[in-house]
């Protein structure tokens, strides 16, 4: 993992000096490529993750997996179309704790899981409302779009200051008690100041993506490799991409279909990330009971 890190650092900073060369036009089309393919990839294997976590259960067919996770989708979507501010609330809470997760994973048997579960939250909130407050009017023309609620942009700065308090806390009573993850937290703050650089200076679309793809689809990706097989090889990758395939090329035709449909900038926005939460929903779920399952241990 120290390996990946230290690729995706040097891969945020080529994407940073490329975006330069960019229009805003371009940087808004790549961000979204970018996102379309690890980024939606990583999801793309939830079927065959829920089928590994608990392989002995009767109610495992294929059948009854494929209706459960629509079903949550479904569900996701109806929220979305009646109660929209309620979603996106939702997703944001989610994605916030679904972020956090995945970057601080190995410290489940560590501290009691309220205190990891805040931790968690507290990062993830931080990280996008690090991103929003750099963004605020783009953001705001956003959740505009998709809650017909005007949010005032002093809200992130809010969001910023209290996760910042919060996950800062956690971060010192972590660093205090636990030696074996001060190494961590350090390699993490440096990690922060990166995403700062990033977001300030890239457009909203391509930070998102930066951050999105290297920094949480694509290690993401790696641990679900090791959990469905117990270790990372190129091998292994390419049969992760195939079986993902299907799932995949459905939810990049749904995208692309909603594209030429809404040809509106902002209204593609909005539907683009309420398409984005629909698939969150139940991915976050398969994403944690994968890091509390069985088969095969996510070596670090
Ligand atoms: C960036 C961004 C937003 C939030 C996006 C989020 C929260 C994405 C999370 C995605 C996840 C967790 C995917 C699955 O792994 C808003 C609020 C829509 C406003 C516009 C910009």
């Amino acid at each position: 993992m120290k390996n990946y890190s230290n690729i995706a650092i040097v891969v945020s900073f080529f994407g940073l000096w490329m975006d330069s060369y960019f229009s805003t036009k371009l940087q808004v089309l790549s961000g979204f490529l970018f996102i379309f393919t690890f980024g939606i990839l990583h999801g793309a294997n939830d079927l065959l993750l829920i089928k590994t976590i608990n392989p002995k259960k009767q109610s495992n067919s294929s059948l009854k997996i494929l209706g459960s996770y629509l079903l949550v989708v479904l569900m996701g979507i109806l929220l979305f179309y009646t109660i929209p501010a309620l979603a996106l609330l939702l997703f944001i809470i989610v994605s916030a704790y679904h972020f956090g997760e995945q970057q601080w994973q190995n410290l489940q048997n560590d501290f009691a899981k309220w205190i990891l579960a805040l931790f968690q939250l507290a990062y993830g909130f931080f990280i996008l409302s690090l991103l929003f407050t750099f963004h605020p009017d783009e953001v705001q023309s956003i959740i505009l779009n998709i809650t017909r609620i005007s949010i005032l942009s002093s809200y992130f700065s809010m969001l910023l200051t209290i996760s910042g308090i919060a996950f800062i806390g956690l971060s010192i009573y972590f660093y205090w008690k636990l030696e074996k993850i001060r190494k961590k937290l350090l390699n993490e703050l440096f990690y922060l100041a990166l995403f700062t650089i990033i977001f300030k200076s890239s457009s909203l679309i391509w930070g998102f993506a930066i951050y999105f793809v290297l920094w949480h689809s694509i290690p993401s990706i790696i641990d679900q490799i090791k959990f469905l097989n117990g270790n990372y090889s190129f091998k292994h990758f390419i049969a992760y991409c195939r079986a993902a395939g299907i799932y995949w090329l459905i939810s990049i035709l749904g995208m692309a279909l909603l594209y030429f449909t809404f040809k509106e900038q902002q209204l593609f926005h909005a539907l683009f990330f309420s398409f984005l939460a629909a698939i969150t929903f139940p991915h976050a779920l398969v994403i944690t009971k994968m890091f509390r399952g069985e088969k095969g241990s996510i070596k670090k």
